[in-house]
């Protein structure tokens, strides 16, 4: 079973409970994430920013990565808790949320159980840290084992449905690095030059790990990061020929990235001003032209029509689970439910902005039905269907038209995230 490479935060044991030393701050900031998200509903890079912004770098990969672990296998972890304890531990106590992330360090990081003990056990006190110490020594006389692939909580498996397993499998290994190249052509050159393998023009992938901004090309704007799945909506756009396009919802802008160096006359709105300077950032790096709108979608009125619109909706964002495994226990129905309201209203707005001909893409990288599949049919435009030659091998569009990624797709070239992607014409 792949495992995460582990970074190079501060591993050895702390020979003492002082709070201070390095080793145990990121485990008490791993505790505090865990807290906020399977209490407080965070998504794990809110949490980090709370928990983690005093630790030094290193330190605070390495709690990410704990946290990133525990979360992903939080349903193996906490059976191998409930098979070594004779009282079950309440969901959320603290020594569960204490063996949870010893466990996942052990299991997942090969931490050697001396360092798990010395720097997971100071996190509790009296009855607990001998109780904690108990269940620990236990698994590891075992030895414990994991499966092959993490088990997903019940209410998840349910609504991925026939897709679950391949997803869960996708979730055990560590996903690459997706590259978007500017210039086309030049995917062989900078496919070559970084080592990478090409799934399609423009498309570049590396394996994890690459500390991005060190590599040739970054500092130019030759490429930038992004998910082969998250390339292919403004792909669906092709050539833009100077004509009008309108990227609604655009932070931090891989497609307006991508519809700026396709040709496209390019606004990019955002309601977010910060995200917006994201935007801004990106372009200056890559050279590229857009016009910036800091605006609502829901309230804001444009003085003309666009020839695209790309709609990449703000959505549960379960299909980027393989980087975000909070999204597996912070996500549920009330949700999916609010988003899916949202990309509607999102969506029938757009709709009226395009000019007659003109087309629409609709974008989610969520794994949700409501917000996918059930979204375009709510709105007057009709479907111009996606061909298998605009898609990766091994990707096909669905007999509706559109199409249904999902980490488990490319099983052998390393997956990809999960998108729902409609194109519609008016
Ligand atoms: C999925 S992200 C977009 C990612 C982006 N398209 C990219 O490729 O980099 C969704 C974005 O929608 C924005 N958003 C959410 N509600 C919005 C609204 N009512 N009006 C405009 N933007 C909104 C968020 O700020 C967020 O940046």
């Amino acid at each position: 079973m792949a495992k995460p490479s582990l970074p190079s935060g501060d591993l050895s044991a702390p020979r003492s409970n002082n709070p201070d030393l390095p080793g145990l701050r990121a485990r008490k900031a791993v505790l505090t994430m865990l807290d906020g998200v399977l209490r407080r509903g965070e998504t794990l890079d809110m949490a980090e920013r709370g928990a983690a912004k005093a630790l030094a770098p290193a330190d605070r990969a390495l709690a990410r990565a704990i946290a990133s672990e525990t979360l992903r296998w939080l349903v193996d972890l906490d059976a191998l808790i409930d098979s070594a304890t004779r009282k079950p531990l309440q969901h959320e106590a603290k020594a569960r949320q204490v063996l949870r992330l010893m466990l996942a360090q052990w299991l997942r990081l090969d931490t050697p159980p001396h360092a798990v003990i010395a720097t997971g056990l100071p996190l509790l006190t009296g009855g607990l840290r001998r109780l904690a110490h108990g269940v620990f020594s236990t698994l590891t006389k075992r030895p414990a084992t994991l499966p092959e692939a993490p088990t997903l909580p019940d209410a998840v498996r349910m609504r991925w449905g026939n897709r679950a397993e391949a997803i869960a499998g996708a979730l055990a290994l560590p996903p690459p690095l997706d590259l978007t190249v500017r210039d086309w052509s030049q995917t062989e050159r900078w496919t070559e030059e970084l080592g990478g393998v090409s799934l399609m023009p423009g498309h570049i992938r590396l394996p994890r790990g690459e500390a991005i901004e060190a590599l040739p090309g970054f500092a130019d704007g030759a490429w930038w990061v992004q998910d082969i799945a998250a390339s292919l909506p403004a792909r669906l756009l092709g050539p833009g020929e100077s004509r009008k396009a309108l990227d609604l919802c655009s932070a931090p802008g891989g497609k307006t990235l991508q519809l700026a160096a396709q040709g496209w006359d390019v606004t990019s709105l955002d309601v977010k001003p910060k995200r917006l300077d994201r935007v801004e950032q990106n372009l200056k790096r890559t050279g590229l032209s857009a016009t910036l709108v800091s605006a609502d979608a829901l309230t804001w009125e444009p003085t003309g029509q666009f020839d695209a619109i790309l709609l990449d909706a703000p959505c549960t964002a379960t299909g980027t689970c393989r980087r975000h495994p909070d999204v597996l226990h912070r996500i549920g129905a009330e949700h999916i439910t609010a988003m899916a309201a949202l990309q509607a209203k999102l969506l029938e707005r757009a709709a009226h902005w395009l000019a007659p001909g003109g087309t629409l893409v609709y974008a989610v990288c969520s794994l949700e039905q409501e917000e996918g599949e059930a979204q375009p049919s709510t709105i007057g435009l009709t479907t111009d269907p996606i061909t298998a030659a605009e898609l990766p091998d091994g990707v096909d569009p669905a007999s509706e038209g559109w199409v249904r990624t999902h980490p488990g797709l490319l099983p052998n070239t390393g997956g990809m995230d999960g998108f729902f992607i409609v194109r519609l014409k008016a």
